[in-house]
């Protein structure tokens, strides 16, 4: 059989083949595209902004969770509430992973579905005591991937976001990290959690002092995980790290830093699992590394380990300097 022969036979049946399957591309690829999602989530957490900015300015009732430093507010519950009653309304099949919903008794587990991962209200102790970084934190993923992150940062109003592969924003500016790859030269970012406990004081003040040990120019906490994290995309900071944290604190805006050319590990060095509550987000991997290299993690359950799931919070009422406090009473335990 010629060449040609071969040819006009190949044509015949490949091009229908052809025809078909970068239909089937162009289907999956319209499928893959999450900008109306995404920016349906900014559009209401622009209507959850306001709020936040209301109950900001005014007395709050006050729960705890997990421990003396966990705070919650009726504020943090409606907001979560109205943000999810809003996707279901739009999104009925989705899936959601919510702090309030989750400390509720709701299971934490994620599939493949697309799944909304939202924390009302990160820095929940600031807005108790009204220091002004208080963020919206919504990330969305599908088959487990990261697609989208939105981070409002309400009292500032610097809305952060990242969609896979498209890059990072804040306010509809690129942003960029600092590229820094000297720890020497570096300022940090780091949270003391809410663990109260021994073992958990004793590894987050050792870190500190390994760091500044190193030395690093500065270590700051702001108090919301997720805008720590965004200072990390900005340049603003070189590198955050944390245990302890959950994966709605974390889940937007470590696709925020990777978007702005920066590097998200586990404090182990290993992999980001945003379900392990450990986190390292740096300019560069060899600061990454160095600060792998120089801290400790205490034990911390998995967030999708059943065991980890918080039993519903009894409470009872107290006072507290201004803020209406109510006091645990129950066995509630996230820690
Ligand atoms: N058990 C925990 N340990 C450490 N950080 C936690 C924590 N629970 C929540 N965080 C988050 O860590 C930062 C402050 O330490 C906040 O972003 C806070 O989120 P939250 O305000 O939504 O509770
Ligand atoms: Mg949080
Ligand atoms: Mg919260």
């Amino acid at each position: 059989m010629s060449l040609e022969e071969l040819h006009s036979i190949f044509s015949v049946f490949a091009l229908p083949i052809f025809d078909l399957s970068s239909n089937i591309l162009r289907r999956t690829s319209r499928m893959a595209d999450w900008t109306e999602c995404m920016n349906y989530g900014i559009h209401i957490a622009r209507e959850a902004r306001e709020v936040i900015l209301h109950a900001f300015r005014i007395k709050k009732a006050v729960m705890l969770k997990s421990s003396p430093a966990d705070l919650v507010t009726e504020t943090d519950q409606r907001v979560e509430r109205m943000l999810i009653s809003a996707i279901k309304a739009k999104y009925p099949h989705h899936k959601f992973i919510g702090e309030e919903s989750v400390a509720a008794g709701e299971k934490l587990i994620l599939t493949d579905s697309p799944t909304w991962i939202i924390d009302p209200i990160d820095g929940t102790a600031n807005f108790v005591h009204r220091f002004p970084f208080v963020a919206i934190s919504i990330a969305f993923a599908v088959n487990k991937q990261t697609e989208f992150g939105i981070v409002y940062s309400c009292i500032e109003d610097k809305l952060y976001s990242a969609q896979r592969g498209r890059g990072a924003f804040c306010n509809d500016i690129p942003l960029a990290t600092s590229g820094q790859e000297d720890i020497t030269k570096c300022l940090l970012v780091t949270e003391i959690g809410a663990e109260r406990d021994q073992l958990a004081l004793a590894t987050m003040t050792s870190n500190i002092h390994r760091l500044l040990e190193i030395p690093v120019h500065g270590i700051r906490a702001v108090g919301t995980a997720a805008v720590d994290m965004c200072l990390i995309s900005t340049g603003g900071a070189d590198a955050y790290y944390h245990i302890g944290m959950h994966c709605w604190d974390i889940a937007a805006s470590a696709l925020i830093v990777s978007e702005a050319g920066g590097v998200v590990i586990d404090t182990n060095g290993s992999e980001f699992d945003m379900m392990a509550r450990r986190v390292i987000a740096a300019s560069s991997m060899s600061v990454a590394r160095r600060i792998a290299q120089a801290i400790q993690a205490f034990p911390c359950e998995r967030d999708d380990d059943p065991r980890a799931h918080p039993q519903k919070a009894q409470i009872e009422h107290s006072t507290d300097s201004g803020n209406d406090v109510h006091k645990k009473a129950g066995g509630h335990r996230r820690l």
